[in-house]
């Protein structure tokens, strides 16, 4: 028979990483932008914070700035960015913010095939990294394909100005790879699926390092930020080659975007990830109390009255959970939890 396996892969061009590295943005843009100019796609203090840096270092070194502030990831700022973008024919989108102007940014990018650049303010999660963008869709956030950074300029001294939940949410989601991976091992034993061992092998990788290293994570510590930062680089690359977010999302993803989608707006994207990785690990089996001691070494907590979830809320989204992604196999299998099965893992595990 005739070998027909083929893959593309998308790697980052740069990786920029520590104090002070902003300032490679120029270069970053010279060697990409080949027409038009360079559109930033930014939020009101995320401008103030690295946005307008950015801006004036390209505009010291003569490149056409368009600057763009959105809000939220969703399809109405997607289409603005998008019409901004055409109008003004951007040769590259400079991302400059947490999760929701990097995802415009990337969305954007692919959808006008242009380069586009990473810049994160936040540590938040391994989006930042990744060739996957959540644009926000009938109440759902999950991620779709978007274009690989040419460059990511993440530059510690910005990323430690955020609030330090974010710094450990980021933490979580990378740390959540380890449920992530156990679901996606499953799926393949079951089914077939395909499946990679090397970006497995670096996504499992970051998420212990971090796991080891948990207590090293700790507010306004640059060092902390280089720690996360670099496991989330590691992660995104191993959703670049696997050309999906299998490597780093399985079932605890599910019940995050089901938290996301029954009570939005009391848990960022890390702390849902964590909550879904005890249960997960509880359900795989696996020594889940170890996962709530090292969330806790970094100040993280898994109990959902933390986040204003009630308990019903978090019973229908374990519940649920398995239907947010249907053609993604994992431990929550294909049909509800029962209610009651639900309610006992978040009993015994002390979610709720
Ligand atoms: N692509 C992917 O694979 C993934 C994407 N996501 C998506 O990412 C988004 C969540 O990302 P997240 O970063 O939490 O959200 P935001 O981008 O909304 O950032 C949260 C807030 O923090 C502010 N902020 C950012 N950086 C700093 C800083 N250094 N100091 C102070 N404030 C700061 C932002 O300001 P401003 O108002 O200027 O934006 C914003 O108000 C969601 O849309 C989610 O769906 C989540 C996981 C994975
Ligand atoms: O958050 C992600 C990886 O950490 C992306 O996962 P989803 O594809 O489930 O949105
Ligand atoms: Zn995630």
């Amino acid at each position: 028979m005739e070998f027909e396996k083929f893959k593309t892969m998308h790697f980052p061009r740069d990786v920029f990483v520590g104090h002070g590295v902003l300032e490679n943005v120029a270069q970053v843009v010279n060697q990409n932008l080949k027409f038009g100019p360079a559109l930033i796609l930014t939020g009101d203090i995320t401008y103030a914070l690295a946005g307008k840096d950015v801006e004036a270092i390209l505009q010291d070194n003569n490149t056409e700035v368009v600057c763009l502030k959105l809000g939220k990831a969703d399809r109405e700022n997607l289409s603005r960015s998008l019409a901004v973008a055409e109008e003004v024919s951007a040769g590259i989108i400079i991302g400059v913010g947490g999760g929701t102007k990097i995802d415009l940014a990337k969305k954007t990018a692919f959808d006008l095939n242009v380069p586009f650049v990473s810049v994160p303010t936040s540590p938040s999660h391994d989006g930042i990294a990744s060739p996957r963008a959540s644009i926000r869709s009938n109440k759902l956030s999950v991620s779709e394909e978007g274009s690989m950074p040419v460059a990511i300029i993440a530059d510690t001294a910005v990323l430690v100005k955020a609030p330090f939940r974010y710094l450990a949410a980021g933490a979580a989601d990378v740390i959540s790879n380890l449920t992530a991976i156990l679901d996606w091992k499953l799926s393949a034993r079951l089914h077939g699926e395909d499946f990679s061992s090397s970006a497995a092998a670096i996504s499992e990788y970051a998420a212990r390092e971090l796991v080891e290293k948990a207590q090293l994570i700790m507010p306004g510590v640059e060092e902390s930020v280089w720690l996360v930062t670099k496991q989330i680089l590691a992660s995104g690359t191993a959703m670049a080659i696997a050309s999906t977010s299998r490597p780093a999302s399985g079932s605890e993803h599910l019940i995050a975007h089901a938290l996301e989608k029954y009570n939005p707006g009391n848990s960022i994207h890390g702390e849902q990830c964590a909550i879904g990785s005890v249960v997960s690990m509880f359900l795989h089996g696996g020594d889940w109390q170890s996962l709530i001691n090292t969330y806790q070494k970094f100040g993280l907590s898994v109990k959902a009255r933390d986040y204003s979830i009630d308990e019903m809320t978090m019973i229908k989204s374990v519940s649920t959970a398995h239907a947010i992604r249907p053609d993604r196999y994992t431990i929550l299998g294909e049909r509800d939890l029962s209610l009651e099965a639900a309610e006992k893992v978040l009993e015994t595990t002390g979610i709720i």
